[in-house]
């Protein structure tokens, strides 16, 4: 294919370039200018021709990426307006069914960007609505990531930036929604001081250091704002730029696949291709973002009014990803510790565990699971090699089971944070969904994990099948004794290449736990716990044929059916295909 280039030959078109270049044109001489203060003209050579590999889910990471850029653009268009004040006013804008109703100045400019800037409520919209795909595209590509293994070293730090960013992300997204000083959003905040104030000895105080005194006070918008304009961006921008400098640096991943090495990167170079791509992307994501804020309404404040302490609306929803840790809050049991009598006989410290643990544990322990994830498999592996090639998430069945079933927890959570909804549109009684949701947490995983390991197993075993006796043709032919049997074919080179692409899973034993003389070894005990994860993680895996499986399949299939062999030589020998004919991999050296 044109234009797909491997980085081996990088060095040399860099040269030919080089050697080619005739006289500047205007542009040229700019950059000569540029380069001859700056120095850049080395650097950015080498990172033009960069190599990035295709393959769609790729562009999940452009689409958080791009969304992020929406957000910015827009944010700002908003800042012009938006006043983060909550002295209050009589409404006079354009919105009859509000006008003199008393309000929040935030409240009220969120009215006035909504009904009379030109644009205000496409920008309102756009923004809302690019929130909630950039956290979505988060989360889609954290699965990806993990799902194919991308996160193994030397990636672990960009997971860990990555884990930073969807949690900043989410807390970013807060913030904005807590702005507009609407019923709803100070619902949110309502809660959120709850939350606060749940945490033993220390709530209190934080909640009146974050509300500068009792809540509501008129401290709190202005403070979310700076935080969500300036301090939460701030540091995104900063950890996206980490992110992609590390990207650059290790190179991204690649699927196997003939030519496709742990050494090479296989892929369009940066300019002209990869950068047109993604910059066509930008303006895809950009067009769906101002198609759904131009025909999707989202957060229409207007509809339930200025925030008041005394009031909140039936059914009030958090945006989408806030959802899971408000469905654990709804199915706690309403356990509380009280501890030491105070005067009067009553607790002095009550635990309220109802809220501490759904809301402040819950999240935190799940925040730091899914920052251990890559450690704790290299920890049971212990796999110390540098992975480029990605692996397939069958072929990794109890990683895969294990995001699956992580999925399915914060699925069932995020299904128990709408309860009052489930109520009202199948007519059951709250308590019922809620018993139904306790139990579901914890069974649901379970279930999810088992038939997603087994799923995984069994798609390794059809696998195993098509290498060692090719694929169904469909075609039933007919013995000279009269037995029916399909026609199997061998599979195409490329595909049974890629398919053997990959490792043999070792199972970590341990050696010995007493020495000679009786004594336990130090630290067995933990790898007894090592060696146990690492079985429950490879014993049942279906690993790829060997070179003499395969060959003796070969053979008993020629026997039967003229099969030609297609894998004579595979990767686990050092093989390599070229796209014609398999040959042994000489150093295609590019690190
Ligand atoms: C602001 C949010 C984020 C942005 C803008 C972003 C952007 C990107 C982009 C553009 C790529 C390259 C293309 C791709 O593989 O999709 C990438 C790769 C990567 N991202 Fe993210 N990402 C974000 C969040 C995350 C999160 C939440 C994680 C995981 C917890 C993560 C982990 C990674 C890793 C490990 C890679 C390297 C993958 C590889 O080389 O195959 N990122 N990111
Ligand atoms: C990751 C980045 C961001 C996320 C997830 C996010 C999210 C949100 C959300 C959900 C809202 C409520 C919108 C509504 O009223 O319906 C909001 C409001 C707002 N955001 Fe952001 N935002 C981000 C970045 C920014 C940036 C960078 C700026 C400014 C430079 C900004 C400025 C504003 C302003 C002024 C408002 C209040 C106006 C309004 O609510 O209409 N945002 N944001």
């Amino acid at each position: 294919m044109s234009g797909r280039i491997d980085t081996s030959k990088v060095a040399t078109s860099n040269k030919t370039s080089a050697a080619t270049a005739t006289k500047p044109s205007k542009v040229g001489a700019a950059a000569n200018w540029a380069d001859e203060r700056l120095g850049l003209a080395s650097a950015m050579k080498k990172q033009v021709r960069k190599v990035f590999p295709d393959h769609w889910s790729f562009m999940l990471g452009e689409i958080a990426l791009w969304s992020f850029v929406i957000l910015l653009l827009t944010g700002v268009f908003l800042t012009l307006w938006f006043n983060p004040s909550m002295g209050e006013i009589e409404y006079q804008g354009s919105y009859d069914e509000l006008r003199g109703v008393h309000m929040s100045e935030a409240f009220a400019s969120t009215m006035h960007i909504s009904f009379d800037v030109r644009g205000g409520l496409l920008m309102r919209q756009m923004h809302h609505w690019a929130a909630m795909l950039f956290i979505a595209a988060m989360f889609v590509h954290l699965m990806r990531v993990y799902f194919t293994g991308a996160f193994r070293k030397p990636r672990e730090l960009n997971w860990v930036v990555g884990c930073l960013l969807l949690i900043l992300g989410m807390l970013e997204g807060f913030t904005g929604y807590s702005l507009p000083d609407d019923l709803l959003s100070g619902t949110g905040i309502r809660a959120a001081d709850g939350f606060i104030k749940s945490q033993p000895v220390i709530g209190t105080y934080m909640s009146f250091f974050l509300f500068d005194g009792e809540f509501p006070g008129e401290a709190i918008i202005p403070r979310l704002y700076a935080v969500h304009i300036l301090l939460i961006p701030g540091i995104l921008l900063a950890l996206v730029g980490l992110h992609m400098v590390l990207l650059v640096y290790h190179k991204h991943t690649q699927w196997p696949g003939p030519g496709k090495t742990e050494q090479n990167v296989v892929g369009y170079p940066l300019l002209p291709i990869y950068a047109a791509k993604a910059g066509g992307f930008f303006f895809i994501v950009f067009g769906v973002t101002a198609l759904m804020g131009a025909l999707v309404s989202i957060n229409p404040i207007w509809k339930y009014g200025p925030y008041d302490p005394s009031k909140v609306t039936a059914g009030s929803q958090p945006d989408w990803y806030m959802g899971w840790p408000d469905g654990a809050l709804r199915i706690m049991p309403g356990w509380e510790s009280h501890l030491f009598t105070g005067p009067g006989g009553l607790p002095a410290v009550t635990i309220p565990w109802n809220v501490l643990i759904p809301i402040i544990i819950l999240p935190v322990v799940m925040l730091q699971v899914l920052i251990a994830l890559p450690f704790i498999e290299s920890w049971i592996t212990g796999d110390k090699r540098e992975h480029h090639l990605l692996q397939r998430p069958r072929n990794a069945p109890f990683r895969t089971a294990t995001m699956v079933s992580l999925m399915t927890f914060i699925g069932l959570l995020w299904m128990a944070g709408g309860n009052d909804i489930i109520a009202i549109l199948f007519d059951l009684s709250i308590n019922q969904i809620t018993y139904f949701n306790r139990a579901a947490v914890f069974v649901g995983p379970a279930i999810a994990f088992a038939i997603t390991y087994r799923w995984c197993i069994s798609l390794q075993r059809h696998d195993e099948q098509k290498l060692l006796h090719g694929y169904e043709t469909g075609v039933i032919m007919r013995s000279p004794e009269g037995g029916y049997s399909e026609k199997h074919l061998p599979l195409p080179e490329a595909q049974a290449y890629t398919l053997t692409a990959r490792e043999r899973d070792e199972v970590y034993s341990v050696e010995s736990e007493t020495d000679a003389n009786g004594v336990v070894a130090p630290g067995s005990r933990v790898q007894k716990v090592r060696a146990r994860l690492s079985a429950a993680m490879y014993a049942n895996n279906i690993q790829k044929p060997t070179k003499e499986q395969l060959e003796e399949a070969h053979h008993h299939a020629e026997h039967e059916h003229e099969l030609q062999a297609p894998m004579e030589g595979h990767p686990a020998d050092g093989h390599q295909f070229d796209g014609h004919r398999f040959h042994t991999v000489e150093d295609e050296q590019l690190r």
